[in-house]
């Protein structure tokens, strides 16, 4: 019988969870396409990797017209550096784009140290920082797919560690365990994460029942979301210099000085090409953000590759659906451009930038009162036209919101001209599943 503990164990001894060990040296190499700036590239890159643990010993930026197909940096570059490995120990090569299968392999082979790709350093990052129980089995079963994803067309990591001088593949029954045993583990964790969206889901539904709205920081790696978050609701979130420090949404609640609350959510940092097993990964994660009433987008406004960062947030959040929600651009660390707390209105986005420091506090005040416009200002005034067995909607809108006056039909049918937050409206058709009941007449 095939139990949780035996599959455990023998992934262990495979190494299939095997990361690479802090301090690895490595050599950093960005293939310049024509595509990206390749200073920028190269720095984002090593931040990875530092934040990966690794010791950066040079970063190479190879010039290329298009990728070569066997050796994707091209033959005499791969041999440059493979005269280097042996010299400098060099243990790894980080590659700042996805390697197919077979190029991964003809490099890994022909440098004889470990070779990452883009996909693969950014999984590694993930599963050093993943805390929560969900987020430790979504990186988990990203890095599995991931590694399915090589086994069918024949190769993995897991060959070179057994493949020993001559570096052989495995037989095809070596091949076709690691393939079932990767598949039962993969759907074991599936179910897991089934049963855990479902408590978020829970979770998320009882928030709503209770009409409290939920505000999201979303932003790219670093923005500083987590000190953003600490500063305004006094919390101990982890906030780091590594990239992907805050992998897990965390909930708390933040107070409007009006007597109001909302609920502030802190989630994962985006990054540009998220590979696309860890979009799928952490789709529940960011789906947090999708159910909010209200998104502030972080933005590290001390970084002169910041709009590159906010088309990447831009294109993800339309991605789950994200893009038409109220939001607010946050600009973060003004204390390192010696710029001024500010309020400004974009007329080319359409949204309102708010200028601060959260490590010095200096505009948190101001993003407060943003917030609390939003919740407020945006108000609808309509008649709503209830049947007169909708009394308990009734009264729910004389708590939510205010009645300017009332008209019974000869229908029995109650017309009720009303203001209303817009968000306290919606929540209202979801939760009392009156969708098609409520008719704003004249909003
Ligand atoms: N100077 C300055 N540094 C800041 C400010 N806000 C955040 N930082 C720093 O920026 C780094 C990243 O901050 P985090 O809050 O971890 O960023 P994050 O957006 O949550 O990062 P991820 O978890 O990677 O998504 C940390 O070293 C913070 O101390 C600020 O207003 N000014």
């Amino acid at each position: 019988m095939v139990t949780s503990e035996t599959i455990n164990g023998a992934a262990s001894e495979l190494n299939l969870f095997e990361r690479p060990a802090g301090g690895e040296r490595a050599i950093l190499v960005h293939l310049d396409l024509g595509e990206l700036p390749p200073e920028a590239a190269i720095d984002e890159l090593e931040a990875l990797a530092v934040s990966a643990g690794a010791e950066v010993v040079d970063r190479l930026i190879i010039r290329r017209n298009r990728p070569d197909p066997r050796y994707f940096i091209g033959r005499g570059r791969m041999e440059e550096i493979q005269a280097r490995v042996a010299v400098e120990g060099i243990e790894a090569v980080l590659v700042n784009h996805p390697l197919s299968p077979s190029q991964g392999r003809n490099l890994e082979r022909a440098l004889c140290c470990r070779v990452l790709d883009r996909t693969e350093l950014i999984l590694d990052i993930f599963a050093q920082r993943a805390r929560s129980h969900e987020g430790k089995l979504q990186v988990e079963l990203a890095q599995l797919r991931h590694m399915a994803s090589r086994l069918v067309r024949g190769w993995t990591h897991l060959e070179r560690q057994k493949g020993g001088i001559g570096m052989r593949g495995p037989g095809e029954t070596q091949l076709e365990m690691d393939r079932r045993m990767l598949g039962v583990r993969i759907r074991q964790l599936e179910k897991r994460l089934q049963r855990v969206q479902k408590q978020r889901e829970q979770g998320r539904q009882s928030r709503r029942k209770r009409d409290v709205a939920t505000v999201s920081l979303v932003g790219y790696t670093n923005a500083g979301k987590s000190t953003l978050f600490n500063a305004l609701t006094q919390a101990e979130v982890y906030a780091d210099d590594r990239l992907f420090a805050t992998l897990d949404t965390t909930l708390r609640r933040l107070e409007l000085s009006h007597g109001d609350a909302v609920v502030l959510a802190d989630t994962v940092g985006f990054i540009r090409d998220l590979p696309h097993q860890l979009v799928a990964a952490f789709r529940s994660t960011l789906e947090e953000s999708v159910q909010s009433q209200l998104l502030l987008h972080v933005i590290d406004a001390s970084d002169p590759e910041r709009a590159a960062g906010i088309e990447e947030v831009e294109k993800v959040l339309a991605d789950i659906g994200a893009h038409e929600l109220p939001r607010l651009r946050v600009y973060n660390k003004t204390d390192l451009i010696g710029g001024r707390p500010r309020v400004t209105f974009n007329q080319d986005a359409g949204v309102t930038e708010v200028w601060l420091s959260a490590v010095s506090g200096e505009g948190l005040e101001l993003l407060h009162e943003e917030v609390r416009r939003l919740q407020g200002a945006e108000r609808v005034h309509g008649r709503i036209r209830l049947t007169p067995s909708q009394g308990r909607l009734r009264s729910r809108l004389f708590e939510l919101g205010e009645v300017l006056g009332e008209q019974t039909e000869a229908c029995g049918d109650l017309l009720m001209e009303i203001e209303i937050r817009r968000t306290d409206l919606e929540r209202l058709r979801d939760n009392e599943g009156l969708s098609r009941e409520i008719e704003l007449v004249d909003a």
